[in-house]
Formats: C-alpha cells, structure tokens, sequence
C-alpha cells in the first residue's frame, strides 16, 4: 500500500508535479524525479516504501521502527543443531553416483534453519521450521499444496518477513536485505521464470552478474563452466523466445549461479516438463553438485525428487512433518496421509495418486508422478 501512495504521489500528473506547478517549478519534475531515482538506486536498491513505512511508524508511534522488509529476529547465533538436525544431517545418503563427491556428511553445514516462523495475518504459514543443509548436498522440499514451501524460500532469501534463525556457511543472514544474502553466497529461481525473451541465453545469463556486482562476481570463462555443465552452450547465442521450457528452467538456474552461490534455492524447476525432460533436468542437476554447490529444491515431480535428493524434508499446513532419505519418506504413513487427506486431495498438481509407499517407483504407466 505504502508503495501505491507514494506512486500516486510522485506520478506524471499527480500530486507532487501539481504542487511543483503551484510553486512554479513545474519544468523541473523530470529532473527531481531523475535525481531521486538515481539516490534510491545507489542507496536503497529495493525501493522506498519500506523505509518511508518504517519512518511512518516511527514517527507515529514513537517506538523503534520494525525493519519493513524482512525479519525481525534479533537473535544472531546460528545455532549448532539439535539432536534431530544432527540425525538428519547424518542420514545424508549419496547415491551409487561418480559425479556425487563433494557431500561432507558430519561437517559443518552449508545453511541451517532454526525455529523460521512466518505469519500472514492469521495464516502461520511457515510454523518453527529448522533443518540442515549439508555442505554438497540436494536436499528436497516437498508438501502438498499451500503446504509453506514456497514461503520457507522466501523467508531464506529475504522475500518474506521471518522469525527464527538463517545461517549460511557460519555467518547469520537474519534481518539482512535480500541483495546482500546474495552477495552472502544465496540463489534461487522462482516459478515464474522471467527471461528476457528477445536476449540471447547469455545476456539472460549476465544479468545474474549484477547480484554480487563489484565483487567476486563470475567471469566469461566461468559463465562457459555454467553453460557446460547445464548443457547450454550450444544454445547460448540463441534468444530465450526459442527454448524449450526445459531449456528456460535451466537458464534461470544459470543465472541464478552467475551469482556464485553457496546455496541454491530451487522453485520448482520441473514445473511445465514432461518425464525426458524431467530426468534430462535431474542429471544437470547432479552434475551441479558435483560442482559443490548446495541445492535446496522444492518440487512436486516425485520421480525426481527421489531420484537425485540426498535428503527429503516434508511440509504439512508450515510444519516439518518428516525428514529423511528418499527411502525413509517413501515408507513414512503420515507422508502419505498428508499428500492423500482429505484436506490436501483436490490440489490441482495431484495428477497421480497411488496410496502404495512405492508408487512413485512402481508408476505403472511410466509417466512423470507429480504429488
Ligand atoms: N503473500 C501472502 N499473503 C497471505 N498468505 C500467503 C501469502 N503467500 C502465501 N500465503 C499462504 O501461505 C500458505 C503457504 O503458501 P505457499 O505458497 O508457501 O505454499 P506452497 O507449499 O509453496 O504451495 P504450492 O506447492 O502450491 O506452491 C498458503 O496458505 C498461502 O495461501
């Protein structure tokens, strides 16, 4: 709301150029405007209006004002892990795989959660949530629709004001902005693709460069590493109107890595593939962590899931409901109840539905199993 009005304000026409023209200064509302969205830019990339709100507050309350962007958490300790962290970090299973080499189970982990809580009015959506991400590792979110993943990803990466504790590779990103959680070492994609369609896949790509800019960022030759093991050179110079969709999700990826994250947060990337598509996308997924990167991946094609995770963590109405191997949530009775209950039963990706714990591996017609 708070950045409608101070549109409403500062638009052509609206109420600043009309008390500009009242004082006579009327001309000079293209160069106003051009210098104040130079300041915000260099000052406060994400905009104005949490400030201002901030300040509103502030002044009306006279009571610090709570940081309108993110999270309000004060507590700095990233916390070692409870037991149940520390026996999840250890059930880290790596697959029978050559490429998978750099999981360091038992060491320190790549993030941790702690108690990361989010609420929307009278929706918790995210509920005490904590887990590990150990360091080299695909680590999967899954839940039925509405189930919180998405939030949880938003609130990891700044999008979503938060209680409780994000760390990654030992620094705290609580009540941090979301540019410098990226600058911190932390990708993600989002649903929503968002190419620039009339760019090539590499101009697509060097947009991704801005989020760590003037320091560290990838260079040419490294931005060709991405394109290799994503399997996109051949299409670099291609405009993004003429990919496939499979194609699109792993551009997103790419530039989501031209930032050079420690962890990558996935949305979703199997969304809109077919079953080829779908394990063409899991294998450039696996040779992404062999590259060491740290994947958190939420995804509700189940073939996939279970076939590249080294660790599963289930949601249910905010709440982390189970943890652990593929093998182990395949089996677990209350999974299956949250994903076939009533409540959950008409979700729109429920294509699938087979109340056999091994159905995802038994699916009869071969075909891409979405829960
Ligand atoms: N901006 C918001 N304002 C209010 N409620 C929200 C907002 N974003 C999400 N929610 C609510 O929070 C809950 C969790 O939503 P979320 O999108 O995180 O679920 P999800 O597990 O990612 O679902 P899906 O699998 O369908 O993407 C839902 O009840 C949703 O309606």
């Amino acid at each position: 709301m708070t950045g409608g009005v101070i549109g409403g304000i500062l638009a052509a026409e609206g109420v600043f150029v009309f008390a500009l023209e009242k004082i006579g200064g009327g001309d000079l509302y293209q160069v106003l405007i051009g210098l104040a969205l130079i300041v915000v830019v260099l000052f406060n990339p994400e905009g104005i209006a949490g400030p201002v709100l901030a300040l509103g507050r502030k002044l009306a309350r006279g009571t610090p004002a709570r940081d309108a962007e993110a999270v309000d958490s004060t507590t700095s300790v990233i916390a070692d892990g409870d037991a149940t962290k520390e026996r999840a970090s250890r059930r880290v299973r790596r697959e029978e795989d050559p490429e998978a080499t750099t999981t360091q189970d038992g060491g320190a982990p790549a993030m941790s959660l702690s108690e990361v809580t989010v609420r929307y009015g009278g929706v918790v959506a995210v509920d005490g949530v904590g887990f590990d991400l150990p360091r080299g590792a695909i680590v999967g979110l899954i839940g039925p629709n509405g189930a919180g993943k998405t939030t949880l990803m938003d609130a990891i990466s700044g999008f979503a004001p938060s209680t409780g504790t994000v760390g990654l590779a030992g620094t705290t990103l609580t009540g941090t902005k979301t540019y410098r959680r990226v600058r911190a070492g932390l990708g993600r994609t989002f649903q929503a693709i968002e190419l620039y369609e009339d760019l090539s896949v590499a101009e697509n790509v060097s947009v991704g460069l801005s989020a760590r800019a003037g320091e560290g960022h990838v260079g040419e030759s490294e931005l060709d590493e991405i394109f290799d093991t994503l399997g996109l050179a051949e299409v670099k110079y291609s405009a993004a109107s003429q990919l496939s969709q499979g194609q699109r999700q792993l551009v997103s990826i790419a530039r989501a890595l031209a930032g050079k994250p420690k962890v990558l947060l996935l949305d979703e990337p199997a969304g809109g593939l077919d079953t080829s598509e779908s394990l063409w996308l899991g294998e450039r997924l696996k040779a992404l962590r062999s590259t060491g990167v740290t994947i958190l991946l939420v995804e509700h094609d189940m073939g996939l899931v279970m076939s590249i995770c080294d660790q599963i963590h289930v949601l249910d109405f905010g709440k982390l409901l189970a943890s652990g191997t593929p093998e182990e949530i395949l089996s677990n009775t209350a999974v299956m109840q949250a994903y076939l209950g009533t409540s959950h039963s008409g979700g729109k990706q429920q294509e699938v539905v087979d109340e056999s714990p091994g159905a995802v591996e038994t699916d009869p017609a071969g075909g891409k199993v979405l829960l």
